[in-house]
């Protein structure tokens, strides 16, 4: 699904998959360099970083496994409920790992500042976290970010993974969603 299918229902594309693909081959390029002697654990934050993992995961040349765990707090609305939950959790066990968190994006901050509180109880040997977007509220969060794909407006965004009620996730391209769609 590219964006003049349904452009009806979205204001403008703020990235297209193309501009979404080189910056990601950038992004692996240095993280390809930072884990080149390590045994890296990628971790993907499910649903939304289905698109950024697989993309991501093909652009990086060192060796990695990969594993998800699910967390919502957003349900069917475009507001933070403010309630992390966890849905599904990890199947490995993290202890002395090298971790790499995989986001699709980091809004509030609420979802990564409850994620990272309980990554670090495992005591992974490293911890860090790769995000593909990024909204400005995120920036006051206390949490440090190692890579950031693309920062954004503050204006409620689908594609590339993110949804608006479970919709719009496989948009190939970034987009805002017109007001008249959940209002
Ligand atoms: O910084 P925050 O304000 O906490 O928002 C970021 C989180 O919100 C979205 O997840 P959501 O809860 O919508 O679940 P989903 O990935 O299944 O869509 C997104 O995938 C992030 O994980
Ligand atoms: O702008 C957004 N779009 C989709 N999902 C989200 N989760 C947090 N912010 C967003």
């Amino acid at each position: 699904m590219d964006a003049t299918q349904i452009s009806s229902e979205l204001t403008r594309v703020l990235y297209t998959n193309d501009q979404i693909q080189a910056r990601l081959a950038d992004i692996a390029a240095e993280i390809d360099e930072e884990y080149r002697d390590k045994d890296l654990l990628l971790v993907g934050v499910l649903n939304g970083a289905v698109m950024v993992m697989a993309d991501l995961s093909r652009h990086l040349t060192v060796h990695l496994q990969m594993d998800w765990m699910a967390i919502s707090s957003y349900g069917s609305g475009t507001q933070s409920s403010g309630v992390v939950r966890i849905l599904k959790d990890l199947t490995t066990d993290i202890e002395g790992r090298h971790v790499l968190v995989v986001e699709d994006i980091i809004d509030t901050g609420l979802t990564l500042a409850y994620l990272i509180q309980n990554l670090h109880s495992r005591k992974p040997a490293s911890l860090k976290i790769m995000t593909m977007f990024r909204k400005p509220e995120a920036l006051s969060s206390p949490v440090e970010v190692s890579h950031v794909g693309f920062d954004l407006p503050n204006e409620f965004v689908v594609g590339y993974g993110l949804d608006y009620a479970g919709r719009y996730r496989n948009l190939v391209d970034v987009a805002t969603l017109a007001p008249h769609v959940y209002s």
